[in-house]
C-alpha cells in the first residue's frame, strides 16, 4: 500500500459528545484531499486530530498512521518532531499563528533552524527564497517587517512560507483560503500543487469553497455530524453524488452558496 496517511475508526469525544464517528480514510503522496461539510460537522475536529492540537479533554481513539506511525501513542516530545518537519499547517486566521513580536524573516527561519541542519546563511538564503516563492518579496514586505505590518493575504503567505519551508509529507490547509481575495487564493493553491508535483507533498485541505474543491482536490470526503457520508474522486463524487446530504450540499453550492458560510441544510438522518 502507498498510502502516506491511512485513517482507521478515528472516533473523538469531547467531554460533553462525541465529535467524530469511525471515520476512515487514505491519502497517498502527491494528491489532494478536501474535506468538506457544513458548521460544526467536525472539520476542524479532524485537522486538530491530525496535528495532535485536540482541546484538553478531547479522547481520540482508532489509528492515524503516518508513515506506517499510529500518532495517537505518540508523546507529545515525538509531535514537536513532526509538527513542522513532516506536518506542516496553515490555519484561516495567520495572527493566531504568528508571533507578533517576532519578524517575518526571524519566524520563518526559525522552522528551518529547528528542523534542518543548514548553517546560518544557507538558513537566511533559504529564507529569502520562500519569501520570494510565496510572492511577499514582489510585494515589497522585507524579511524584518513584523506580523502587524503586514495586510491578512501576507500574513497568510508568510505562514504558507513556514508551513512550506521543510517540505514536508503532508500539508494540514484548514480554511486557509477564506479570507484571501481570488487571485492571492489561486497564487496559494497554486503554490500548494507546485509542492505537490515537486515534492510528492500531500495535502488535506478543508474548505467552503466547493469552486476551489472541486478544481484542486483529487478527492472528496463528506463530512456530516462527524460522519462520513460519502467520499470518492472530486469528479464524480460532483457530478453524480450518490448520498441525498451531498446531492444538497452540491445544490446549495450551484445556487450561489458556496463561497458564503453554509446554512443549516434540510435535516438527513445518517441511517444505524
Ligand atoms: N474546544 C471545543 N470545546 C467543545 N466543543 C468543541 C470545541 N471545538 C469544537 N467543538 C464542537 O465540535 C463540533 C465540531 O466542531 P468543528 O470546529 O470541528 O466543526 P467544523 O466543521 O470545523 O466547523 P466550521 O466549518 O464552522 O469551522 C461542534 O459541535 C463544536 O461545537
Amino acid at each position: 500500500m502507498n498510502s502516506l496517511l491511512h485513517v482507521r475508526d478515528l472516533s473523538v469525544h469531547s467531554p460533553a459528545q462525541p465529535i467524530l464517528h469511525a471515520l476512515s480514510f487514505t491519502l497517498e503522496p502527491g494528491r489532494i484531499l478536501a474535506v468538506i461539510g457544513e458548521s460544526g460537522s467536525g472539520k476542524s475536529t479532524l485537522a486538530l486530530s491530525l496535528m495532535g492540537l485536540l482541546p484538553p479533554g478531547f479522547q481520540p481513539r482508532g489509528e492515524l498512521r503516518l508513515n506506517g506511525q499510529n500518532l495517537l501513542t505518540l508523546p507529545e516530545s515525538q509531535w514537536c518532531q513532526i509538527r513542522g518537519k513532516t506536518l506542516g499547517m496553515v490555519f484561516q486566521e495567520p495572527m493566531s499563528a504568528l508571533n507578533p513580536t517576532r519578524r517575518i524573516g526571524a519566524q520563518i527561519a526559525d522552522t528551518l533552524r529547528l528542523h534542518t541542519t543548514l548553517t546560518r546563511s544557507e538558513i537566511r538564503d533559504q529564507t529569502l527564497v520562500l519569501m520570494k516563492q510565496v510572492g511577499l518579496l514582489k510585494a515589497g514586505v522585507s524579511e524584518r517587517a513584523y506580523p502587524h505590518q503586514l495586510s491578512g493575504g501576507q500574513r497568510q503567505r508568510a505562514l504558507l512560507a513556514m508551513a512550506l519551508a521543510c517540505k514536508p509529507a503532508l500539508l494540514i490547509a484548514d480554511e486557509f483560503t477564506t479570507a484571501l481575495d481570488p487571485r492571492t487564493c489561486e497564487d496559494m493553491m497554486a503554490l500548494v500543487r507546485q509542492h505537490t508535483e515537486a515534492h510528492r507533498m500531500a495535502v488535506l485541505m478543508i474548505s467552503h469553497d466547493l469552486g476551489l474543491v472541486r478544481h484542486h482536490a483529487d478527492h472528496v470526503l463528506v463530512l456530516k455530524d462527524g460522519t462520513c457520508v460519502e467520499q470518492g474522486p472530486t469528479a464524480s463524487l460532483f457530478d453524480t453524488p450518490v448520498h441525498p446530504y451531498t446531492q444538497a450540499l452540491l445544490s446549495m453550492s450551484l445556487h450561489g452558496a458556496a463561497h458564503a458560510p453554509f446554512t443549516r441544510l434540510p435535516v438527513y438522518t445518517v441511517p444505524a
